[in-house]
């Protein structure tokens, strides 16, 4: 059974127009995501849903190997070989994108959804000063003259902090810093003004100060413009500052969709507790990069029958229902979208 979330955005206030019950810009239903390898059918995504409204923030996250990437590129149709999309459905404002030729999602990515990915080298070309791909990126989708382009380029970019635009456009990307490349690479993600920006772990290679900011950037100018922002990351600082819902992965699913503060308040599924658990920082009481937490997850080419986590669950270790039934999505009275057959939200009861 697949599951919506309809998440309440308790932790800021939205504009009306981005309150859940209004139609989401995007609405992800059932997406199943595999790569056929030589040892066996990994099945990286399995039946994803959720609706995505105007300005809201959603993050998703998960341990390394949960399928966020190949959600991500699921998303906006470049699942590399030999990765597929094998079912379920990706609308944006109502037209369906999985399916499309790579015409039709060319001409959706980068004007209506913009991407900021992991590596700003790998996105750059470094041969071509950040002027020239800017341009290039601007007029792709829009019909306006180079030099129309080039203002709009210095425009974004001193929007996104760079100083003196006029002369750093002509200068190549190593000529930037880390930071300062991903910060191009926002300006190039809205310069097309789309209604959803995905952001896939877009800071790893920076320092912790760095990335606070780069993120922090992002969240306000999709707030400003009134995108929707999916945050992929590892940092659940970040997503308890920044992002009105969570979206916690394991083993390809969603094993809890819930509003931020309910998550980091009360954690419903013990493999969200787990994570949350593991990242607090007694000394400081922060919360940073992910830790390990112990065991392993499942092999994606495996199709076990129980629940994912068992092996590595206090709770359902020994229980015969979680090795042997999967867990379908129930909603608790929260409002929290589990995949548990014993999560609770309720401080006390079963987790
Ligand atoms: N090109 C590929 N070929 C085969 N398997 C792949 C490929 N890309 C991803 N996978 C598999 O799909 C699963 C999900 O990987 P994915 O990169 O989406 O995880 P992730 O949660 O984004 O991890 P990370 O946080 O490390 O980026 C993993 O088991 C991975 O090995």
């Amino acid at each position: 059974m697949s599951h919506t979330n309809a998440l309440p955005f308790p932790s800021r206030s939205i504009a009306s127009d981005g309150i859940p019950g209004q139609a989401p810009v995007l609405s992800v239903k059932g997406l199943t995501t595999n790569f056929d390898t030589s040892s066996g059918t990994v099945h990286a995504v399995r039946d994803v849903s959720f609706d995505l409204y105007k300005r809201q923030r959603l993050a998703i996250v998960g341990e390394s190997g949960s399928g966020k990437s190949a959600l991500a590129m699921s998303l906006v149709g470049l699942v590399p070989p030999p990765g597929r999309i094998v079912g379920g459905s990706v609308k944006l404002h109502g037209t369906e994108l999985v399916g499309l030729d790579d015409a039709g999602i060319s001409k959706i990515r980068g004007r209506d959804i913009g991407l900021v990915f992991q590596d700003p080298m790998a996105a750059l070309d470094p041969l071509k000063t950040i002027g020239t791909q800017f341009v290039e990126t601007i007029r792709v989708h829009q019909d306006v003259a180079v030099k129309v382009a080039r203002r709009m380029a210095c425009e974004l970019l001193a929007e996104v902090g760079v100083n003196d635009p006029e002369r750093r456009i002509a200068d190549y990307p190593h000529q930037y810093s880390g930071g300062m490349r991903q910060r191009v690479l926002i300006a190039m993600a809205i310069a097309n003004d789309p209604a959803v920006v995905i952001a896939d772990e877009p800071t790893t290679a920076l320092d912790v100060t760095t990335q606070a900011q780069v993120l922090d950037l992002l969240a306000k100018i999709c707030d400003e413009r009134g995108n929707a922002l999916v945050m992929i990351t590892h940092n659940l600082g970040i997503v308890e500052e920044l992002c009105d819902s969570v979206n916690v992965m394991y083993a390809g699913r969603f094993v809890e969709s819930s509003s931020t503060r309910s998550l980091f308040g009360t954690p419903a599924h013990p493999y969200s507790k787990a994570l949350l658990d593991c990242v607090i920082d007694p000394a400081t009481a922060k919360r940073g990069a992910l830790p390990a937490i112990p065991g392993s997850p499942p092999d994606l080419s495996v199709d076990e029958p129980g629940c994912p986590f068992v092996s590595r669950c206090p709770i359902g270790r020994d229980e015969l229902r979680c090795a042997t039934e999967r867990p379908e999505s129930r909603t608790l009275a929260g409002g929290a979208v589990v995949r548990c057959h014993f999560a609770s939200d309720t401080p006390g009861d079963a987790a």
